[in-house]
């Protein structure tokens, strides 16, 4: 099975062009085939798929097969297979989504990395849409619950899919195996829940990492990313229009938080091809 390796700030996936082959089971293959030392390797796996009302549709999966309805790294990575592959030689390409169909601007920085900016869409505030399972009709912002006798003051967020945002002073020493898995498990989120942990520099520059459900910590992710800016700006760390930068493990990512949409612009990069035998 041919594939295309490509990543996002290390955000890392496997690509399948399925406008030329048909993957029956892709929440089995992911499995096999994001193993970085029996399969590929990678944070899961992304399926390109022909589509009627854009040019092309982006399936994704996460390492435990369970699928994602939004990827904010993968997708500028779609949008570059599709132009490079000739599938839509377009620099404003549509791809659909479980979340609705994203617009790409792609920007040929150099021949193997490209900028894209991504119109994500709305940031979605209203817990039972996050979803988080709690009585509440407003937002929840700095919100305070408790886990394993601990409380966490939790902001959440969904992009398309659930993020669940806390402020650090310092997330260099957090324990993300340990943590990252009481928030993915916790019976609050019941879609699960990605969980980004912040530690604000600046009113323009925050740092982050990122526990994500199905995958665990990965170096970068694009709807965390999205989720954490929102989040800052919702906690007076930040401000709306503005251009954030967001520094991550695997690069940096710029988020704009407008009332109509949050924008992320980042890099797309292929790394190489290969076939892999399953
Ligand atoms: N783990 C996420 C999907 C991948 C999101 C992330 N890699 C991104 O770049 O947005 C979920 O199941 O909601």
């Amino acid at each position: 099975m041919p594939f295309t390796k490509m990543h996002g700030c290390g955000n890392d996936y496997i690509y399948i062009n399925c406008f030329e082959q048909y993957i029956q089971h892709p929440e089995k293959l992911s499995k096999i085939i994001s193993d970085r030392h029996f399969g590929v390797g990678g944070d899961g796996i992304v399926l390109i798929c022909p589509v009627e009302n854009a040019d092309a549709k982006m399936r994704m999966f996460n390492i435990d097969g369970s699928e994602g309805k939004m990827c904010g790294n993968a997708i500028r990575c779609v949008a570059k297979y599709v132009y490079d592959n000739n599938i839509a030689k377009k620099e404003v390409l549509k791809i659909d989504t479980l979340s609705g169909v994203k617009t790409i601007e792609l920007k040929v920085k150099d021949d193997q990395m490209y900028e894209a900016t991504v119109d994500m869409g709305g940031a979605i505030l209203n817990p039972s849409s996050v979803p988080v399972l709690i009585e509440e009709e407003e937002a929840l912002i700095d919100f305070p619950i408790e886990i394993d006798g601990a409380t966490y003051n939790i902001t959440t967020v969904s992009m398309g899919n659930p993020h669940c945002v806390l402020f650090y002073d310092d997330i260099t020493s957090i324990n993300l195996p340990i943590i990252g898995p009481k928030f993915e498990h916790h019976p609050l989120f019941p879609e699960s829940v990605n969980t980004e942990f912040i530690q604000v520099e600046n009113r323009t520059t925050i740092h982050m990492r990122v526990w994500e459900r199905g995958s665990g910590e990965t170096l970068a992710c694009g709807t965390g990313a999205c989720a954490a800016v929102v989040a800052s700006v919702l906690n007076g760390y930040c401000d709306k229009d503005t251009d954030i930068t967001v520094k991550l493990l695997g690069g940096e990512l710029v988020i704009r938080y407008t009332d109509n949409s949050v924008f992320m612009t980042g890099p797309a990069k292929k790394v190489f091809e290969g076939i892999f035998q399953w």
